[in-house]
C-alpha cells in the first residue's frame, strides 16, 4: 500500500538525515517523484501519517517530513510531531547532555564516563575506547549514547555512519570476521567474486563499535594495530596499498582483559573503563534505574501506570546475573502481564502479583527502606521527578530550579508560554519535600518551624484578612526545613539574569500572592534567621498560588499610635484581649517623634496591610490638621482619623470593626465616649479603575474568573480585577463602600448582581462578538488600542471551557468536562428539564472546582439552620442532585456534602 511505501521510504531517508541540508527527498513532491505517485496522495497520506506520529512535519518552505522512529533512534526525542522550523525541532535536543544525564542517573559511573568524555573530545578524531563489563551491564548502551553525543556536540556529521559489528558471531570463523572488518580484493579466497568494503570502510568519518572483541581472536587483534598506529587498513588480498579511513573505535567485552587480549593490543588502547554489575550498585542508583525502565514502558504503551511501593522495593533489589539486561526485560515482563489483564483501563496498576518468579524469588528482603509510597508515571511525569525522590534535598532543589530556569530560557523567556509547566515543576518539589523525603522522625528544629510558621501566618492573615489553608503551613514549614540546610553559592546559580528577570515575571503575574509572600519572608528572614532569595520568592509563590488564599469580606484595618514607651502597645492589648481577636494594631512613638515620621509609619503599613477597605487611625495627638496634611496621595483607601485616644475609644472601635460598622457610625458612637476630632478623607483623585468578578457559587470561583482575566490584561495593574462575593454585592451599603474606593468599569460574572450604574457581562458570552466589544469599550480609557487587541486574543485563549476548568482545578479538564456533561444530562432527565446554557457554564465552573475541593477536603460552609430549613423543603430535589451526582461520585471518589447539593439546586433553581 502506498501509505506503508511512503513510510518506508522516509525511514530510509531519515537514516542519512542532515538536519542543516533538508533536501527534496524528504518534500512531498520529492516522495510523490521516487514513488511515481501523485503529489496530492501522497500529500494526503504524509498528512495522515504525522497525526498518527509516525511521521514529524517540518513546516519550511516547502515543508518536509521526517521518519519519527528513526529520528529519535539516531538523534535525540521529539515531544511534537509539527515543528515550524528547523531551529524548533533542534531546541528538543537535550541530548548535549546525554553522557551527564546517564551519570545523574548512574552515579557509579561518573568517573568512568569523565573518562569516556576525555577519550570523546580528544583532539582528532578521539581516542579508542575499551568497555568492560558483565553482560547486561550497559556496554552497548554505552556505546549508543556516545553516538548520540558525538552527533550533537557536532564531533562528526548527523548523517555520520555507526556501525556496529558483533564479533561473537564469528566465533568459529575468524577470516570471516577479519574481512568483513577490513574488506576484501576479488580474488582473495574462494568466493570472493568482486571488492568488498569491510565495516571500516564503511564507518569511516563516523563510529565503529566493535561487540565481543575478544573474539577477534590474535589475528584479528593484529590486524588492527595497523589502523590503530597508522589510520589504514588493508583488505585481505592486498598488501601494499591500504585505504586511509577516520573512525572512532568503541569496543566492548564481557572477558577478562589479561587472559583474552594480546598484551601489544592492550597497550594500543589507552581508555578502559569496567561497568559495575547490579549488585556493585547502590540502591539508590538501582532504583533510578528501575525509574528509568517503567517510564520507558510507560512512554511505549502509553498507559498511566500506578506502580506499587512492593514493585518498586523487589524490583530495586533484584540484582539478576543479566543485570540491567534481565531488569529490563523483568519489567517488561510485569507490564505487559498487568496489561493484558487490564486491556481497556486507561490506568494500570501494577502489584506484586505481576512480577515474574525469578523476580520474586531473587529480590532480597528489604527492611531498611519500608517509606516508599506507590507512584504514578504518566504521560506527564518526567523521569527528573521520578528520580528527585532518591536524591537528597539539595540535589532535588537544585535540578528543580535548573529545570525552571531552562524552562523559562526555552521558552523565550515568556512566563505565560511556560507557566503550566513551571507550575508542574514546583509542586512536584514540593510534594517531594512533603511526602517523599522520609519526615517520620521527630526533629526538633522542624517542629519550631513548623510553630513559627503557624505564627507568621496568623500574624499574615490579620495583615491581609486572608483565609490561608492548613496544608500551607506545612508545605512552607517542610520547604523552610529543608531549604535552610541548603547554601547556595553563585557559581550554582549561572542564570543569575534569568531568575531576576523571572522574579520580576512572577511579581507581576501573581502580584497579590507576591505581595503575601514578600511579607512572610521579610517575617521569615526576622523570624528564623533563614536566608532567602529570589528563587524563594519564585518558588513560593508559584506554590501558594495554587492554594487557596482568599481574602476575607472586608474589615478596616485600625492603628493605634501613641508616644512613649508602651501606651499604644498597651492600649491595643487590651481591646484586642477583651474581643478576644487581633483588632487593632500599634505603633509606640518617642516622645520627640516628628509628624513626618508618624506619617511614614502610617504609609508603610499601608504599604504591608490591605487596607482596602479601610483605614482608621486612633493618634493622643491634640490636633489632627498636621498629620492630615502630611498623608500624601499613595493611601488609596478611606481614612478615618481620631485624636485623643483612650483605650474605652478604642474598645468602642475595635468591636465596631469586628461588627463591620459604617464610618459615620463609628464617628458617631466614638463621639459619644470622648471630646474628640474626627476626619474622614476619601482618595477621590486615586480612585483605582477596577472590573469586579463575581459568581453565584462563591469567592473561590470568582477568585479564579478574577484570576483568568488578569491573566488577559497586560501587567500594568491599570484596572484592578477584584473578586466579589455575589451576596456581598446584594448588599447596597458595601457596594456603595466598593463604589467610593473605586471606579468600577463593569462586573463579570455567572449572575447579574443588577447593580445601578454598572454594566455586566455574563461570563459565558465574554467571548460573543458583543461581549467582547463591550469588554474592549470597558478597557477603552486604560489601554492603547494594541493593548486592547492582545486582550482580546488572550480572551479567546483564556476563556475557552477547557481553559477556564483548567485554571480552576488541577484535574485533567478533558475528563472533568467529560464527567460534568454527564452529570448535566442525569440532572436533565431527573428533573425533566432543559438547562440554559449560561446555567451550564455555571455548573461547569462550579462542578469542577466543587471536585477539587471535596478532593482537598476543603468545604464550603452554610449557616448550619439556614442549610436545615433548606434541606427540609427541598429534600427530593437535593436527593435527585444527589443521585445525579453518582459520576462524580466515583471517578473521584468522593462524597458531595449537604452544603454542596444546596449551592448546585441555588445555581439551577435560584432558590435562596
Ligand atoms: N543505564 C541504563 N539506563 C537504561 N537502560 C539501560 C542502561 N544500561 C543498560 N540499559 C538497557 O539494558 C539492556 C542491556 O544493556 P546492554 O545491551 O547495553 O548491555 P551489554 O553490557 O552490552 O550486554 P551484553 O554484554 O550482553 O551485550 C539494554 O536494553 C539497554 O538499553
Amino acid at each position: 500500500m502506498l501509505k506503508d511505501e511512503i513510510l518506508r521510504y522516509l525511514d530510509a531517508k531519515t537514516k542519512t538525515i542532515d538536519l542543516q541540508e533538508l533536501n527534496a527527498d524528504l518534500t512531498a513532491g520529492g516522495v510523490a517523484k521516487a514513488l511515481n505517485a501523485k503529489r496530492n496522495t501522497v500529500s494526503l497520506y504524509l498528512n495522515q501519517l504525522t497525526k498518527e506520529q509516525k511521521l514529524v512535519k517540518i513546516e519550511t518552505r516547502p515543508v518536509h517530513f521526517i521518519h519519527k522512529a528513526e529520528f529519535e533512534k539516531n538523534n535525540f526525542r521529539l515531544k511534537n510531531n509539527i515543528y515550524e522550523s528547523v531551529a524548533k525541532l533542534e531546541h528538543e535536543n537535550d541530548n548535549k547532555n546525554v553522557l551527564k544525564k546517564l551519570t545523574q542517573i548512574n552515579p557509579s559511573l561518573k568517573e568512568s564516563i569523565e573518562r569516556v568524555r576525555a577519550a570523546i573530545l580528544y583532539p582528532n578524531g578521539g581516542l579508542p575506547l575499551l568497555i568492560t563489563g558483565e553482560s547486561g551491564t550497559g556496554k552497548s548502551y554505552l556505546v549508543s549514547l556516545i553516538n548520540q553525543f558525538c552527533r550533537t556536540q557536532k564531533l562528526i556529521k548527523l548523517n555520520a555512519p555507526f556501525i556496529t559489528v558483533n564479533c561473537a558471531q564469528y566465533a568459529d570463523n575468524p577470516e570471516l570476521l577479519t574481512s568483513n572488518l577490513f574488506g576484501y580484493k576479488k580474488g582473495a579466497f574462494t568466493g570472493a567474486d568482486f571488492d568488498h568494503d569491510g565495516a571500516f570502510v564503511e564507518a569511516d568519518g563516523g563510529i565503529l563499535f566493535l561487540d565481543e572483541v575478544h573474539r577477534l581472536g590474535s589475528k584479528g587483534q593484529e590486524k588492527l594495530f595497523t589502523y590503530l598506529d597508522q589510520g589504514v587498513v588493508y583488505p585481505v588480498g592486498e598488501t601494499k596499498r591500504g585505504k586511509k579511513v577516520n573512525v572512532r573505535l568503541c569496543f566492548a567485552t564481557t572477558a577478562d582483559l589479561d587472559t583474552n587480549f594480546l598484551t601489544t593490543f592492550m597497550r594500543r588502547i589507552p581508555v578502559k573503563i569496567t561497568l559495575p554489575p547490579l549488585s556493585q550498585r547502590s540502591r539508590e542508583e538501582r532504583q533510578n534505574l528501575v525509574f528509568t525502565l517503567l517510564k520507558n514502558e510507560q512512554k511505549r504503551i502509553g498507559k498511566t501506570l500506578n506502580v506499587s511501593s512492593q514493585v518498586l522495593k523487589m524490583l530495586a533489589n533484584y540484582e539478576p546475573t543479566g543485570n540491567i539486561g534481565d531488569l529490563k526485560n523483568a519489567i517488561k515482563l510485569t507490564i505487559a502481564r498487568a496489561n493484558a489483564e487490564n486491556k481497556k483501563e486507561k490506568e494500570i496498576s501494577i502489584t506484586a502479583s505481576f512480577l515474574p518468579n525469578e523476580v520474586l524469588s531473587n529480590s532480597k528482603i528489604d527492611t531498611y527502606h519500608s517509606q516508599s509510597s506507590s507512584i504514578v508515571i504518566n504521560n506527564d511525569t518526567e523521569l527528573e521527578d521520578l528520580i528527585a525522590r532518591n536524591t537528597p534535598e539539595k540535589q532535588v532543589f537544585l535540578n528543580s530550579l535548573k529545570r525552571i530556569l531552562s524552562t523559562y530560557a526555552q521558552n523565550s523567556r515568556d512566563l505565560h508560554k511556560c507557566e503550566s509547566k513551571l507550575k508542574q515543576i514546583v509542586y512536584q518539589l514540593f510534594d517531594t519535600l512533603l511526602f517523599e523525603k522520609d519526615n517520620s522522625k521527630q526533629i526538633p528544629f522542624l517542629s519550631y518551624v513548623i510553630e513559627s510558621v503557624k505564627r507568621l501566618f496568623d500574624q499574615l492573615k490579620n495583615a491581609y484578612q486572608l483565609k490561608i489553608s492548613g496544608n500551607a503551613i506545612y508545605a512552607v514549614s517542610y520547604y523552610l526545613f529543608e531549604r535552610q540546610k541548603i547554601r547556595l553559592d553563585n557559581t550554582e546559580l549561572k542564570n543569575m539574569q534569568d531568575l531576576i528577570q523571572l522574579n520580576k515575571d512572577v511579581q507581576q503575574r501573581y502580584s497579590e500572592v507576591y505581595q503575601y509572600v514578600t511579607r512572610l519572608i521579610a517575617l521569615i528572614k526576622d523570624n528564623l534567621d533563614i536566608d532567602l532569595n529570589e528563587i524563594d520568592y519564585i518558588l513560593l509563590t508559584i506554590y501558594l498560588n495554587k492554594l487557596e488564599i482568599i481574602t476575607k469580606t472586608g474589615l478596616v484595618k485600625a492603628i493605634v499610635i501613641a508616644h512613649g514607651y508602651a501606651t499604644a502597645g498597651s492600649i491595643a492589648n487590651v481591646v484586642n484581649r477583651l474581643l478576644n481577636t487581633h483588632t487593632l494594631d500599634a505603633f509606640d512613638m518617642p516622645i520627640n517623634v516628628s509628624t513626618q515620621q508618624i506619617a511614614n509609619q502610617i504609609i508603610d503599613y499601608s504599604e504591608n496591610n490591605d487596607i482596602s477597605h479601610g483605614l482608621i487611625i486612633l493618634v493622643d495627638m491634640g490636633s489632627l490638621k498636621e498629620i492630615e496634611k502630611l498623608f500624601p496621595r499613595q493611601i488609596n483607601a478611606p481614612i478615618l482619623l481620631m485624636n485623643n485616644v483612650s483605650t474605652p475609644l478604642a474598645l468602642e472601635v475595635g468591636e465596631s470593626v469586628l461588627k463591620k460598622r459604617s464610618f459615620r457610625e463609628i464617628s458617631e458612637n466614638a463621639r459619644k465616649i470622648s471630646q474628640l476630632d474626627i476626619k474622614l478623607t476619601y482618595p477621590e483623585k486615586n480612585k483605582v479603575r477596577a472590573i469586579l468578578t463575581t459568581c453565584y457559587s462563591g469567592i473561590g470561583t470568582a477568585t479564579h474568573v478574577a484570576r483568568l482575566l488578569e491573566r488577559c490584561l497586560p501587567s500594568t495593574k491599570k484596572i484592578k480585577i477584584i473578586p466579589y462575593d455575589f451576596q456581598a454585592l446584594q448588599d447596597t451599603h458595601k457596594v456603595q463602600v466598593i463604589k467610593r474606593m473605586y471606579d468600577i468599569v463593569g462586573i463579570i460574572g455567572t449572575e447579574d448582581p443588577q447593580i445601578e450604574g454598572i454594566d455586566f457581562i455574563l461570563l459565558e458570552k465574554i467571548l460573543s462578538d458583543k461581549g467582547t466589544e463591550e469588554f474592549k469599550g470597558w478597557l477603552a480609557g486604560s489601554f492603547s488600542n494594541d493593548e486592547i487587541s492582545g486582550i482580546s486574543n488572550n480572551l479567546v485563549k483564556n476563556f475557552s471551557l477547557e481553559q477556564t476548568i483548567n485554571m480552576v482545578t488541577i484535574l485533567d479538564p478533558s475528563k472533568v468536562i467529560e464527567n460534568i456533561t454527564i452529570f448535566i444530562q442525569e440532572l436533565e432527565r431527573k428533573f425533566s428539564f432543559s438547562l440554559s446554557n449560561q446555567k451550564k457554564f455555571t455548573l461547569y465552573v462550579h462542578v469542577s472546582y466543587l471536585i477539587e475541593r471535596l478532593i482537598r477536603k476543603e468545604e464550603n460552609n452554610l449557616k448550619p439552620e439556614f442549610e436545615k430549613q433548606f434541606a427540609k423543603e427541598h429534600s427530593q430535589d437535593l436527593e435527585k442532585i444527589n443521585s445525579a451526582f453518582s459520576v462524580i461520585k466515583d471517578n473521584y471518589s468522593v462524597k458531595i456534602p449537604r452544603s454542596e447539593l444546596i449551592y448546585v439546586d441555588q445555581i439551577i433553581f435560584n432558590r435562596q
